[in-house]
Formats: structure tokens, C-alpha cells, sequence
């Protein structure tokens, strides 16, 4: 058969440009970590209006020669939904002429430094070269029985790396923390699955950003924030009230609790350990009288109900979990891992943005 000979020229270079998009999409991401690394959106929140590209570049105290290249990725960051150009009348001007200007829209509100819902440190692990380098080693990954990326490009399993990295996990756990700081949108409508317990375990619980939310939300809920002994000694001197920090592995034993939490803990796992770690947090909410419950905050694919742009995320990060050998799941594919660690039934709640909320019932 002859490859695209029935195909009119302009099919042909419809597909060269999808093929094109494909092999640049990473700059997209650089773009992303050149504006933060600039702080453009902090210095347009600072100047308290839209800001002209030459106060930008006077701030920034950017050489002549590098005037277009900061102008090409204003266009590039405003193209892709980061920037809107507005139109303004310069006051200074004697002429009065209009001008135009960058003003932040919410994707940049969300990387504007020190806000209560800023994603800087998200973006910054994420795009951290030791995390976006290994993405060249997944040929090499998909023929190494067993291994996940990050023991192909680090050396070993991600939470041990972590564990001899300070830094690296500081850095981690930050950005772990600025994607939970997110979930508190939308938990304040799900108020519901909360009502009730006396007490909850956030399983991988990270810093507890979580756990502080749902404690802030239910004073009286006694939340015991629980990771891995390296992690959680950490934070232990930000115990209050209703809030304490316990270290374990919750392969071997989760603290009792009326409900467990997992945050984006089950994506980065196969379905082997997802059973064993289910099956451990069956056994903590066991002494409920009236029932425990698993309360799941994770991604779960669904291509048909999703709009594309949602789907398309879901699957990138599909791939991310490559890192750990985890994977995002489609409802099936989580009705079949409750199913096995002995729960009984389930329910998901979609949350705004990319969360699901899953209540798993023994
Ligand atoms: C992707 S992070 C999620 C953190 C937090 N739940 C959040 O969403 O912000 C996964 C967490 O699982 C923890 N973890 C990994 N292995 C663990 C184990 N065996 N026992 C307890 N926690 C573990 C890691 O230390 C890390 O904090
Ligand atoms: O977005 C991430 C990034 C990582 C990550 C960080 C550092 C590395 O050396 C490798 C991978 O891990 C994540 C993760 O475990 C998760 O559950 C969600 C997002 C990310």
C-alpha cells in the first residue's frame, strides 16, 4: 500500500503540523519555567495594572539584545491563555496614545509568588530537570522488567532517592503541598463526606496540607497526618489540637480511624501495591461501628464524559506516573482494586478541575 497517496496535499500538512506540535510541546513547558523563573507574573501583580512590554523589560533591566526575546515570549505565554493583551491609554504620554499591555489572567494568578493558591512550586518540581530529563529514558524503561523510571534514572525508587535528597524532598513536598492547597476549593462543597467521623488518617499525607484543610473545615475531627518517618519528622512540631503526625509505612500498618485519606496516592502505584495499601486501610477503619470509609482525591480518566483539554491532562500525567510504575485509572479500573482489597461498593463525586472525590465503603 501506498502511504498517504490518496491524501490531498493539505490533509498531508494538517498531519505535518500535528506532528510539529507534538515535537515542540515541550518548549510550551520551558516557556512556562522561563516566566516564572523571570517572575513575570509576580511583577505584573506588583505593578497593580497591565504592564507594557517596555516596563517590563526595565524591571526586568533586560539587555537591548534581549528585548525581542522577552516580547516573543510575551506573544508565545499570551497565545497559550497566560497573558491577555489589553489595550491602555498611557497616562504619562503627552500624545495620550494607546498602547498595548499584558494583564494576568487566572493561569497566571495561580503563579503569582506567595498567593494562598500558588502552584510555583508545582511547576518548579515538575519542571525540574532530574524529573523532565528522565522522560528521554522511557524506550529504555518499557524493555527493563520491573524497573519504574525513576530507578532507571536515578538509581532508585523515588521515595528512597527522596529520603537521601533534603533538599529534593523539601522541594517535592512543596510542590505536593501547592496542589493540595487547590483541593480546598472544592472539599467546601463536599462537606457531607466528612460529617460524622471523630477522626480521619491522611495516608501520605505529605507536609498534612490536606489534613490542615479538612481540620480547619471540622474542629472537632481529630486528623492524624501519616507518611513515612523521614517525611512526617518534619513537620511533627506543627502538631495543634486536632492534628498529629505519625511515621510508618502503610505497607506494613495505617493508625486506626473512623476514614482514611488518600490524596494522589493510589496513581502512583501498580494495582499490586494499590490492593496491599487498600487492604491496610481496611484494616484501619475496621473498629468503625457505623462503617469506615476510604476517602479517595485522585484523577480518573473518563474520555467520554471530559472535555478533550481535561482528558489530554489526565493522560500526561498518566505517563508522569511512569516515575513510580503507577498509572491513572478509569472508574473500572478502581471499582476493580476496591473490589479486591474486600470493600463493598463506592461512589465518585467529580470535583471542579481534574479531581475526582471517591468514597470506597467497607
Ligand atoms: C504524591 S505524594 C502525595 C502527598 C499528598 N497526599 C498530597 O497529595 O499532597 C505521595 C506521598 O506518599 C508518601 N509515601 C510513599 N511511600 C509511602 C509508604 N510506604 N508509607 C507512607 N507514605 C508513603 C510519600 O512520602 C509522599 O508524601
Ligand atoms: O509532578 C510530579 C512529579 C513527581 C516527581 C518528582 C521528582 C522526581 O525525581 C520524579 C517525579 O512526582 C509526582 C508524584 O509522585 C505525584 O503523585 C504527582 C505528581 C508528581
Amino acid at each position: 500500500m501506498d502511504l498517504l497517496s490518496g491524501r490531498k496535499a493539505n490533509e498531508i500538512f494538517e498531519g505535518q503540523v500535528h506532528v510539529y506540535k507534538h515535537m515542540y510541546v515541550y518548549l510550551n513547558s520551558m516557556c512556562l519555567k522561563w516566566c516564572i523563573e523571570l517572575e513575570v507574573p509576580t511583577i505584573i501583580y506588583n505593578h497593580e495594572k497591565p504592564i507594557t512590554l517596555h516596563e517590563l523589560i526595565s524591571i526586568l533591566q533586560v539587555p537591548p539584545s534581549k528585548i525581542s526575546g522577552v516580547e516573543r515570549l510575551m506573544r508565545h505565554l499570551s497565545h497559550n491563555g497566560f497573558f491577555d493583551i489589553v489595550t491602555i491609554h498611557d497616562d504619562d504620554d503627552e500624545n495620550k496614545e494607546e498602547k498595548e499591555a499584558y494583564a494576568l489572567t487566572i493561569a497566571s494568578e495561580l503563579l503569582v509568588k506567595g498567593t494562598e493558591y500558588c502552584l510555583i512550586p508545582m511547576a518548579k518540581c515538575s519542571l525540574d530537570p532530574s524529573v523532565s530529563s528522565s522522560y528521554n529514558l522511557l524506550g529504555k524503561w518499557t524493555l527493563e522488567e520491573n524497573l519504574t523510571l525513576s530507578e532507571i534514572s536515578l538509581g532508585t525508587n523515588l521515595w528512597n532517592f527522596l529520603s537521601k535528597n533534603p533538599s529534593i524532598l523539601t522541594s517535592f513536598n512543596e510542590s505536593m503541598a501547592s496542589d493540595s492547597q487547590m483541593v480546598k476549593l472544592a472539599l467546601k462543597d463536599h462537606n457531607a463526606v466528612f460529617e460524622g467521623l471523630e477522626s480521619i488518617v491522611d495516608v501520605g499525607s505529605g507536609n498534612g496540607t490536606v489534613s490542615k484543610i479538612i481540620s480547619d473545615m471540622f474542629p472537632k475531627l481529630k486528623c492524624i497526618v501519616f507518611d513515612l518517618p523521614h517525611v512526617v519528622e518534619n513537620f511533627s512540631g506543627t502538631n495543634s489540637n486536632n492534628l498529629s503526625f505519625i511515621g510508618g509505612d502503610m505497607f506494613n500498618f495505617i493508625p486506626e480511624a473512623d476514614a482514611v485519606l488518600l490524596k494522589w496516592i493510589l496513581h502512583d502505584w501498580d494495582d499490586e501495591h494499590c490492593v496491599k495499601i487498600l487492604k491496610k486501610c481496611k484494616d484501619a477503619i475496621s473498629k468503625n461501628t457505623k462503617g469506615g470509609k476510604a476517602i479517595i482525591i485522585d484523577f480518573v480518566i473518563n474520555e467520554k464524559q471530559d472535555e478533550f483539554g481535561l482528558t489530554q491532562m489526565k493522560l500526561r500525567m498518566d505517563i508522569a506516573m511512569t516515575t513510580l510504575n503507577g498509572k491513572e485509572r478509569s472508574e473500572e479500573e478502581f471499582k476493580k482494586l476496591f473490589l479486591e482489597a474486600g470493600f463493598e461498593d463506592y461512589k465518585i463525586f467529580p470535583l471542579t478541575g481534574m479531581y475526582s472525590l471517591i468514597v470506597v465503603f467497607s
